[in-house]
């Protein structure tokens, strides 16, 4: 069944994800750390379903993802994958979960794996990560490389915003990663014309975030995208509801009804 058909009810695998490309259909991602989004988000009929580290900045208040643990990942990838059910449910391990050797990335994805019902784990990296994609593909767990702005990087680069251009690097990140057996990538926040020559240079889907349009999918961080992070504008953006300012109105007509006697009415209570 295909992965772009939000009127199927069949799961979307990885085999499905990876053949939209062949097909022409472009993949929409989006991220979710609980059920009530993650079951929201999979019946608006996505392909995919990221529960992303993000999870430290818009869930957990820190200013980068770095603090984020694989227990915490585990938690509310469980969470999410009991709600999905139709999209592709994939989680980021975090940061310092796979660096220290392939050995460490199988035991961490593998306990993604088994303790949540997850599809598919994503890492950050491509040349500097082929060993632990290899070890992942080699034992049939398949994994999502992650290059050009890398936030797990952000020690290194010093801020998370930094356009990545450094095209013989991202091209090389990028075939390392296909080489190594990743099923799909990530393009984070770099120009548009290299998003394109590496989305026709690879055979795997490319997933953009700042990557312009030819990338062979879209992901978006959900409470980005339906504005309830209102502080962060970045340019790559698109704003498709502005549920913070609902939450506000609705919320604070709520305070003023109870404070007012107004809720509840007869219609709300019980004789
Ligand atoms: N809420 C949220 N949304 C995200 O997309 C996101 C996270 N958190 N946390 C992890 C990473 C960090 N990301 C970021 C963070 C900042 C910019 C940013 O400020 N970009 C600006 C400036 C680019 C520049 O000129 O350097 C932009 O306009 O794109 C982009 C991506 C993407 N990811
Ligand atoms: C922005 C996406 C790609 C991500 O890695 C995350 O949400 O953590
Ligand atoms: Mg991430």
């Amino acid at each position: 069944m295909s992965a772009a058909s939000p009127a199927t009810t069949s799961r979307v695998t990885v085999p499905d994800f990876v053949k939209a490309k062949s097909q022409g259909r472009k993949l929409a991602v989006v991220t979710a750390y609980d059920f009530l989004w993650a079951g929201l988000m999979d019946a608006a009929g996505v392909d995919a379903v990221l529960v992303g580290d993000s999870l430290g900045m818009v869930v957990q208040g820190k200013e980068t993802t770095l603090p984020v643990t694989l227990d915490e990942m585990i938690y509310h990838g469980e969470l999410v994958a009991r709600a999905t059910k139709r999209a592709l449910v994939i989680v980021d391990l975090p940061f310092m979960t796979y660096q220290v050797s392939p050995r460490q990335a199988l035991k961490s994805a593998g306990r993604v794996f088994k303790e949540t019902g997850a599809g598919a784990v994503k890492l950050e990296g491509g040349v500097n990560q082929s060993r632990a994609i290899e070890a992942l593909a080699a034992a049939d767990l398949p994994v999502m490389a992650h290059v050009g702005m890398r936030p797990q990087s952000v020690r290194r680069i010093g801020r998370m915003s930094a356009i990545q251009r450094n095209e013989d690097q991202l091209v090389a990140d990028a075939r390392a990663a296909e080489a190594a057996g990743a099923f799909s990538i990530v393009l984070e926040l770099i120009p548009r014309g290299i998003a394109k020559r590496i989305s026709a240079e690879v055979k795997i889907p490319t997933i953009g975030i700042g990557a312009g349009p030819e990338c062979d999918g879209q992901v978006l961080v959900t409470p980005d995208m339906l504005g309830l992070t209102e502080g962060f504008s970045p340019r790559f953006l698109k704003r498709y509801a502005n549920l913070a300012e609902t939450v506000r109105t609705a919320v604070g007509q709520y305070v003023q009804e109870v404070r007012s006697g107004e809720f509840p009415t007869a219609a709300n209570s019980h004789e």
